[in-house]
């Protein structure tokens, strides 16, 4: 893992400092680590960017794949998403900026974040909250131990509206990627749902752990 790890970082820093020059605009973190973070040595800058990596596409692949197993469940809600971008996309590609007429993706997407949120818990200072239960709150939600993408299909929510759950927490620690976690979940999930039809072996649905913390994988047959 270590061998790994150094050999994409090492290669991501060669990249990038290709393009970088000091004292000129930092357009990236790790420009800004290089510029300022002098006194760091090159294995603590690593860490830096690696953690970065590691805290931001975790959460958001995991909602895929939760997103992906739960339509694997479900064949008729399946086929009406795939419907429904086949009207919006025709035999194109989905793409980011299809979105906002693909409203059962962007529900499906919050609801998989309501459900199987990746990030149970926020520590914060004083208190911690628990996002989970904030999102299986049944005085909130109505059967929130179900799968139900349809509930964010009504009225009073805004399709395009990140903070639908708690699912990106609040305030001013409130998630600073939230809209790029939807810019490239939605529109993953809708090209998964375009390629291939998902379904699980027979007797596989109830073999997926979606409460232990380290439940993150979950496996498909397509
Ligand atoms: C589905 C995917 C994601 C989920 C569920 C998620 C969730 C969260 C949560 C719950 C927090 C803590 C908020 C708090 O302390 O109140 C957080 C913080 C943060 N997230 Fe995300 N995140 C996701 C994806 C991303 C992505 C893709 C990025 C970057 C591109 C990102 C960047 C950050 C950053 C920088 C913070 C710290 C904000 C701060 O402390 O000021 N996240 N995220």
């Amino acid at each position: 893992m270590d061998f790994r790890r150094d050999a994409v970082m090492r290669a991501v820093f060669n990249e990038q400092k290709k393009q970088f020059t000091p004292g000129q605009e930092q357009k990236c973190y790790l420009d800004y680590l290089l510029e300022e973070g002098k006194s760091l040595t090159e294995k603590q800058v690593q860490m830096l960017v690696w953690e970065t990596v590691i805290e931001t596409s975790g959460t958001t692949v995991v909602t895929m794949e939760w997103a992906t197993y739960e339509l694997a469940k479900d064949p008729i809600r399946q086929e009406r998403l795939f419907q429904e971008i086949r009207k919006v996309c025709g035999t194109m590609k989905l793409r980011e900026d299809m979105l906002n007429r693909i409203p059962s993706l962007t529900a499906v997407f919050h609801e998989t974040l309501r459900k199987h949120n990746p990030v149970a818990v926020v520590p914060l200072r004083y208190i911690t909250i628990n996002l989970y239960g904030c999102n299986m709150d049944n005085k909130k939600w109505e059967n929130p131990d179900q799968w139900l993408p349809e509930r964010f299909l009504d009225k009073k929510y805004d399709p395009m509206d990140l903070h639908k759950t708690m699912a990106f927490g609040g305030g001013k620690r409130v998630c600073a990627g939230a809209l790029q976690a939807s810019f490239i979940g939605c529109p993953a999930i809708g090209r998964f749902v375009q390629e291939f039809e998902w379904s699980l072996n027979d007797g596989e649905e109830d073999n997926v752990d979606t409460v232990s913390p380290l439940s993150n994988c979950t496996h498909f047959k397509s």
